[in-house]
């Protein structure tokens, strides 16, 4: 029920997040994502947290980076205009724009894409290849998933790509640490600037190894779980055409087709809203949220939970309940259209103090880009079959099929993505 759901949130505020410790933990460097949710620096992330919340992410922060978001998705349509393949293979169009609009925040650079600096160029191979590895690496079961122990010795080899893998990624946070470090100014605007900004002011606190850290978990946790979510509401929207035209309609009537649609429409496009809601509730990327692990003794309904245990939380168990939700296996969006403010029924972003601090640009980009498309194009299936939704359970929900679909451009709107 949510209310034990509530219970388990707040019990377990002061948590550690403890996942994929052979990738994440990277113990053969000084920093990594682990390290910073727990003693002695679990009181930095909380104040990486906290900038992040108030400086990096909040609302009035995105609002002076909506033009980033508008053009990178102008460009996405652009190039899906220009591309010349019958079928728009949205999985990786979805993953470009989220590696874009994340890298552009943090570092002032995209990598994806043909609008590449020509400078950039080795960088944004590197960066590509570099990702793709830790995405696999991370989305690959080993057995030291299981038997501890064996992450020591490694097993099939897996250990050894992961080491590697994440000295190729220090390197590259290296160079970009040292770039920004001489070319980065505040007024840029650019994440990482701001940080070594923190790190005048504070070097004992904020030091490369902080700001390294940092950056990898915004591109680990900024570009995923947006492009997963947005291959699966295209799916759901091919595969339900009144929904589809229901948004079409929407934007019709509040923006037209005089001007592409920007951020600032989306309060008033209520039933895109309704969609990315529905979307986030039958296909949650991060199905089990992120690990957490109690750092007392707790008692969670009458039962004792020792201190050190991992508890994960099954958001999409919690979102399919059918005691929480009129049949919940539906696609229905309108389920949105009352305001039902219990916060521990939609879990897409988590809750509470480790709950995603990126879900207000979340919902932007998901907003933006699926309104964009649609303004933009009429999408279809390629044939009478339905999309298949199987989803391939592990860390993260990922398609087990790509999304492929046509996308015609509609006339009137050529002009602006031309
Ligand atoms: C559709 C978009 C997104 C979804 C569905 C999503 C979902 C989530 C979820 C479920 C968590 C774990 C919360 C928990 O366990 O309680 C999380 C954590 C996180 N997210 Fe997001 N997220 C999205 C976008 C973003 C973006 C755009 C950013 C930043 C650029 C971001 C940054 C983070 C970070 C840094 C964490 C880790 C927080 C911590 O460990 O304390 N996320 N996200």
């Amino acid at each position: 029920s949510p209310s034990a759901v509530e219970e388990c949130f707040t019990k377990t505020n002061d948590v550690v997040v403890a996942n994929r410790p052979q990738l994440l933990h990277a113990k053969h460097l000084n920093y990594n994502y682990t390290s910073m949710g727990v003693a002695p620096y679990g009181t930095l992330w909380q104040a990486l947290r906290r900038v992040a919340a108030t400086e990096l992410l909040s609302a009035t922060r995105l609002d002076t980076t909506t033009n980033l978001r508008e053009h990178e998705v102008k460009l996405m349509c652009r190039q899906i205009y220009k591309d010349s393949s019958d079928k728009v293979d949205f999985k990786s169009w979805f993953r470009d724009l989220t590696n874009n609009i994340t890298t552009m925040a943090i570092i002032g650079k995209r990598y994806y894409g043909d609008e590449i600096n020509i400078s950039d160029l080795s960088q944004a191979l590197e960066f590509r290849e570099m990702m793709e590895q830790f995405f696999k690496l991370m989305h690959t079961q080993t057995l030291g998933d299981f038997i501890p122990v064996i992450r020591w010795v490694g097993f099939d080899g897996v250990e050894k790509k992961m080491i590697d893998t994440m000295k190729r990624v220090d390197e590259f946070l290296d160079e970009v640490v040292v770039e920004r470090r001489c070319i980065g100014s505040l007024e840029s605007g650019i994440i990482v600037d701001k940080l070594l900004v923190l790190q005048e002011e504070k070097p004992e606190l904020y030091t490369d190894e902080i700001i390294k850290g940092f950056i990898l978990i915004m591109l680990i946790a900024g570009t995923e779980t947006p492009y997963l979510t947005l291959e699966w509401s295209m799916s759901l929207l091919l595969n339900n055409p009144n929904a589809m035209e229901a948004i079409k309609n929407e934007i019709h009537t509040h923006v037209g087709s005089h001007r592409l649609l920007q951020e600032s429409d989306l309060d008033k496009l209520n039933y895109l809203q309704n969609v990315v809601n529905e979307s986030l509730r039958l296909y949650p990327t991060l199905p089990l949220l992120l690990p957490r692990e109690t750092s007392n003794d707790i008692t969670i309904r009458g039962y004792l939970v020792p201190r050190g245990t991992m508890l994960m939380v099954n958001a999409w168990a919690v979102q399919r309940d059918p005691i929480l939700w009129d049949e919940p296996d539906k696609f229905m969006p309108e389920r949105f259209d009352s305001q039902d403010d219990n916060i521990y029924k939609l879990l897409a972003f988590g809750v509470g103090r480790r709950g995603c601090p990126g879900t207000n640009l979340g919902y932007r980009i998901l907003g933006l880009t699926l309104g964009t498309l649609i303004q933009a194009f009429e999408c279809e299936k390629t044939g009478v079959e339905e999309i298949d939704m199987t989803a391939l359970y592990g860390v993260s929900m990922v398609k087990l099929k790509p999304l492929q679909a046509l996308c015609t451009p509609r006339s009137n709107m050529i002009a602006h993505i031309a």
